[in-house]
């Protein structure tokens, strides 16, 4: 079977976007790994399928798969990175509503960015000087003083298996708190290596630092070592509502792959 395929990037976490909406693609764990493969494949920290949604106030529906083939929560930069992509397609023109599978989304569109709405959170778990919480894909945050020294792949692994998430896994970002900006790097469960930038990360990087007095101002500056994110909120004490992702998505190349 030939596959059309379009490659996006937002803030270098890259995928593979597939126009879904006749449903002739058939997920598959094998291809989705190959597709995602950097030597043998295209190369993607992740797949997504662009889909008609049940929901007729929607312009689309996201399903999204990480590099390892299996389907996975809500990724931000791929859901902005779809946005991106459906403006491409004409599906939508300034904003755009879809579905993923935490829930709606809404999305505001600009030249040089995409404006992603998350989920509420609340619910922020203590674990000492560490964090959990989830921001629709579940996050552990470590703060550090030096992140640009860590062996992020070895660190993040072995709190990704420890014996408090080894059957769900999570993802972990390692955050340094600056004057103006924090510094994050994360590993993603699903692609079990750091990964130039991460939506749901920094979203959750920037709720915790602002939930443990670390930083102060709105919006949150994030910089990845794939470029910066911006993150805004309305905070309640421990809950937080109306969050926007913000940053830039990019169409890369497109071609036809065999699988
Ligand atoms: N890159 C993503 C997160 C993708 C999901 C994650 N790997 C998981 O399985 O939890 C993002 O931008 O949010």
């Amino acid at each position: 079977m030939t596959v059309k395929f379009y490659k996006y990037q937002g803030t270098g976490n890259d995928f593979i976007m597939i126009d879904n909406r006749e449903m002739f693609f058939k997920n598959d764990t094998k291809i989705i790994q190959h597709l995602c493969d950097r030597k043998f494949g295209i190369g993607a920290d992740g797949l997504i399928l662009l889909e008609h949604s049940e929901d007729k106030e929607d312009d689309f529906k996201m399903v999204y798969f990480n590099s390892d083939g299996n389907q996975s929560t809500m990724c931000g930069n791929g859901g902005r990175c779809l946005v991106r992509f459906a403006e491409f397609l004409n599906i939508v023109d300034k904003s755009a509503t879809f579905t993923a599978i935490d829930g709606k989304h809404r999305a505001k569109i600009e030249n040089d960015k995409i404006h992603l709405q998350m989920q509420n959170v609340h619910g922020i778990k203590e674990l000492g000087d560490e964090y959990f919480l989830d921001t629709g894909s579940p996050h552990h945050i470590v703060f550090t003083s030096d992140v640009h020294q860590l062996d992020v792949k070895k660190e993040g692994a072995a709190i990704r298996y420890n014996d408090i998430y080894k059957n769900e896994g999570t993802n972990v970002n390692f955050v340094e708190p600056q004057e103006e900006i924090l510094q994050a790097r994360t590993y993603e469960r699903g692609v079990e290596d750091e990964t130039l930038s991460c939506g749901t990360g920094v979203t959750a990087v920037a709720i915790a630092a602002t939930f443990a007095k670390k930083y102060h101002t709105l919006p949150v500056k994030i910089k990845t070592p794939g470029g910066l994110l911006e993150v805004n909120f309305k905070q309640n004490e421990t809950q937080f509502t109306e969050v926007w992702l913000s940053g830039p998505a990019l169409q890369v190349f497109q071609g036809d792959i065999l699988c």
